[in-house]
């Protein structure tokens, strides 16, 4: 998966936009019609973009057919990446991770990432394994991959010890930035039994993908990622992880496309949140605010 545009010439055009947009070290979220201001609180987020027809489960509804044409051409998922392609780019081309990859990244901001992204996959875990709950009562095939990402957390937070402790980094009594605190807080919401699979699994993989696209790209011809930062970004950027994020997109463009209206549309608002929230958060690591 590339976060290219694809082929079409409209993505193109917003693609410029987006750089005008794009402040050295944060990204604003002040976009087009698609994307509100955030100066707004979150609260008004889901009315705005959730299609406000009520529930049609009718396999035959002109809506139903209509998604499953989108996911002949690629998922539902990757109609949104299109559709939100302005926060999409914000979000896995935030400066932050730019500036690994240009080799300019100040390394405290590495650091501030560090701390706040070690709170974060804490959280992560209860959230993942919420979602395992769900996929076991859907698919074995689902629960699977579900399981390989929960066990792979281990793993994460003994290398987010490691690496805080190579750069001297106390990970006991940190400050919790807002911008941390409000993404753990979403992830609770999406942890309840009640959320959906299918807009959980979106959750899931969206979250993901921002990495793996943001540090895939650190890691692609041209780059000039320092040394000392490849560890990370191979983390999250290796073709094992593409693969892992591709199986989950999968998982959720099966689900979007059996769910009733009203899910898919709670599902693209929780994607649209989470970009958000990703380019809140990268944007503590690089203000340091
Ligand atoms: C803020 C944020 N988003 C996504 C990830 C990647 N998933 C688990 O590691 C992450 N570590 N942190």
């Amino acid at each position: 998966m590339t976060h290219e545009p694809r082929g079409t010439k409209a993505p193109e055009s917003r693609l410029c936009h987006v750089r005008t947009l794009l402040h050295p070290t944060r990204v604003t979220l002040v976009l087009d019609a698609d994307c509100r201001s955030n100066s707004q609180p979150h609260k008004t987020l889901p009315r705005q973009h959730s299609p406000s027809k009520k529930a049609v489960n009718g396999e035959s509804s002109p809506k139903s057919k209509k998604r499953r044409k989108m996911a002949d051409a690629g998922g539902i998922t990757k109609t949104w990446i299109k559709k939100h392609i302005i926060l999409y780019t914000g979000a896995t081309r935030h400066p932050f991770t730019v500036r690994i990859r240009d080799g300019s990244i100040d390394p405290s901001a590495f650091k501030r990432w560090l701390a706040q992204d070690y709170v974060f996959v804490r959280e992560f875990v209860p959230f993942v394994a919420s979602v395992l709950i769900k996929a076991s009562k859907q698919s074995p095939e689902d629960m699977e991959v579900v399981l390989g990402g929960l066990a792979s957390l281990s793993g994460e937070i003994d290398w987010f010890k490691r690496e805080a402790s190579k750069r001297d980094v106390s990970l006991a009594n940190l400050t919790v930035h807002n911008a941390t605190r409000n993404y753990c807080r979403l992830l609770e919401k999406l942890t309840l039994p009640e959320v959906e699979y299918a807009v959980a699994i979106t959750a899931f993989w969206a979250i993901e993908a921002v990495y793996q696209e943001s540090f895939a790209h650190c890691l692609e011809d041209g780059n000039n990622t320092p040394p000392e930062f490849v560890e990370a970004c191979q983390r999250w950027g290796s073709p094992g992880f593409r693969e892992y994020c591709r199986s989950l997109q999968q998982i959720a463009n099966r689900c979007l496309e059996k769910a009733p209206e009203h899910v898919v549309a709670a599902a693209e608002t929780t994607f649209i949140t989470i970009l958000e929230h990703e380019i809140e958060f990268w944007n503590v690591s690089s203000g340091g605010t």
